[in-house]
Parts: C-alpha cells; sequence; structure tokens
C-alpha cells in the first residue's frame, strides 16, 4: 500500500516558489529522512500532506484518500518544529496527549475510560507518565517533543509527519524517539521526518529524500548521504565536510 505520494506538486507563496514538480512515492511500513536546507520546501511538504496549504498544481494523495479527509478522519499526525509553537499556552502534559483522542468524542469532550487507558498507555511509552500534571511550557526541549509523540501515540494514527524532531532534544530524549518511530514502522506504520542533521540517519531510517525544492533523490540513506549527493542540496561545503568525517 502507498501512505503518500505526491505529484508534481507546486506550491507557492507568491512569488516564492517552496515546492517544484514535487514528487515521491512512500511505502506503509517506511521510516524516510526528509532532507533539505532550511528554505527548501519541507514544512511546506508538510502542510500540504495535512492538506492546510494550498497547491498550485499537482496532487497529493495520503492512505489513499485526499489529504483533508486523512487528517479529518485522524491517519495522520503532524509534529510542528518546536519554535512554531506558544510553549506558554496553559495546558498540562496530560492535557496535550488527551488531544490525540478528542476526534472520537463528542463536543463536551469528556474522555471514555479507554481514551484515559490510551492516554496513560502513550504517556508511559515516552517515559512520561510522572509529569502527566506538568505544564507543557516547564519541561525541557526533549520532554516537549516526546509529549507530542506520545500525543501521536494516543491518536493512532497510520501517518507520522515529523518537522525536525531531534532539534535541540537531549541525547536520550533522541534515542527513545527513534525506538517508538522503529516500532511503529515494524507495526506498519510509516514515517516521514525532516532533518537538516544526516548524521546517524542511516542507522535507523529505510529511505531518505534530498529535497530542494524539488525532490532531488529518494532512495537508500547510503545513497543519498553520499558526498556527492549532499553537496546538490547542502552545496560543496558539506560534500567536504561529511568526507572529512568519514575519513
Ligand atoms: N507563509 C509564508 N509566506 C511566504 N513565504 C514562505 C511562507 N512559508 C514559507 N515560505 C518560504 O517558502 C520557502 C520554503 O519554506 P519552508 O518553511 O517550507 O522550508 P523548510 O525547509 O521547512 O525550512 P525551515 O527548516 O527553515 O522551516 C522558503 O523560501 C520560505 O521563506
Amino acid at each position: 500500500m502507498i501512505a503518500l505520494e505526491f505529484s508534481n506538486v507546486g506550491v507557492n507563496y507568491g512569488p516564492v516558489q517552496a515546492l517544484e514538480q514535487a514528487s515521491f512515492r512512500l511505502e506503509a511500513g517506511v521510516l524516510c529522512g526528509l532532507i533539505g536546507v532550511n528554505g527548501s520546501g519541507k514544512s511546506t511538504l508538510f502542510k500540504a500532506a495535512m492538506g492546510v496549504e494550498p497547491l498550485s498544481c499537482g496532487s497529493i494523495t495520503v492512505l489513499g484518500q485526499s489529504p483533508e479527509r486523512a487528517r479529518q478522519s485522524g491517519l495522520v499526525s503532524y509534529m510542528p518544529q518546536s519554535e512554531r509553537v506558544d510553549w506558554t499556552f496553559p495546558v498540562s502534559v496530560r492535557e496535550v496527549v488527551a488531544m490525540g483522542r478528542y476526534r472520537g468524542l463528542g463536543i463536551t469532550r469528556r474522555l471514555r475510560a479507554q481514551d484515559r487507558a490510551e492516554v496513560d498507555v502513550a504517556l508511559e511509552r515516552v517515559g512520561l507518565a510522572q509529569l502527566g500534571k506538568r505544564q507543557i511550557g516547564e519541561l525541557s526541549g526533549g520532554q516537549k517533543k516526546r509529549v507530542f509523540m506520545a500525543r501521536a501515540l494516543a491518536q493512532k494514527a497510520q501517518l507520522f509527519l515529523l518537522d525536525e524532531p531531534f532539534a535541540g532534544v537531549d541525547t536520550a530524549s533522541e534515542a527513545l524517539l527513534i525506538e517508538v518511530l522503529k516500532e511503529l514502522r515494524d507495526d506498519g506504520a510509516t514515517v516521514l521526518l525532516a532533518t537538516h542533521g544526516v548524521e546517524g540517519l542511516g542507522a535507523y531510517a529505510d529511505r531518505a529524500i534530498l529535497l530542494k525544492n524539488r525532490v532531488l533523490l529518494h532512495d537508500s540513506p547510503q545513497l543519498v548521504l553520499r558526498p556527492e549527493n549532499l553537496a546538490l542540496a547542502f552545496g560543496m561545503d558539506s560534500a567536504v565536510h561529511e568526507r572529512g568525517e568519514r575519513s
């Protein structure tokens, strides 16, 4: 089954062409890295996949449906970049994770026993069972990402879109997030995660997409991470840097 397909997708912000003829296809049960410099269109690609950014051309299919329908049915979960979240919003860790269950509830949003159990399981899985009552703004960078991960787990999504999940995150949180993502993948879910840190990607990702407003490459991480290929997206400096690091 195809989890996510972009066909010749274009997205413009006025004169800026954020995505141009972007095409790729992700099989279900794959963990894929989305690599590109700032401004290469990674966040735009996620927003388009969520059906919240109009396309100037092309089409997108998410789990066999339109992006809007897939989002509304809760099949897709999105973890935004930390700096795009208002952390002063007065809400507890548990309340954020419970948002993953709202879709199945009526307008009262009263959690059923089953919903509370799913929230408990998700908090436990990311190691935050003891911090449920904390205000979200009090947490460290890594803990905040864990909360978003728990919300996605509680939602029971099938496609996980993560924008820079490891930015500003301690190594223990990063290792835990990778472990959870691998388990989700092994259970048949699909993960697309944007990163400009490419170190380590080869160890956990099955695929990698190199983005520079267009899809330059979509292949195994080993091939995409070759210095001559990274140079296409990052410039020659990074190729030299990578080569230096590896030798
Ligand atoms: N709302 C907007 N209005 C105008 N231009 C935008 C808007 N959002 C993004 N852009 C521009 O579109 C291009 C792609 O941006 P996008 O945020 O998708 O890239 P990115 O790879 O996610 O970068 P970053 O990691 O910095 O978020 C950039 O040139 C950016 O300046």
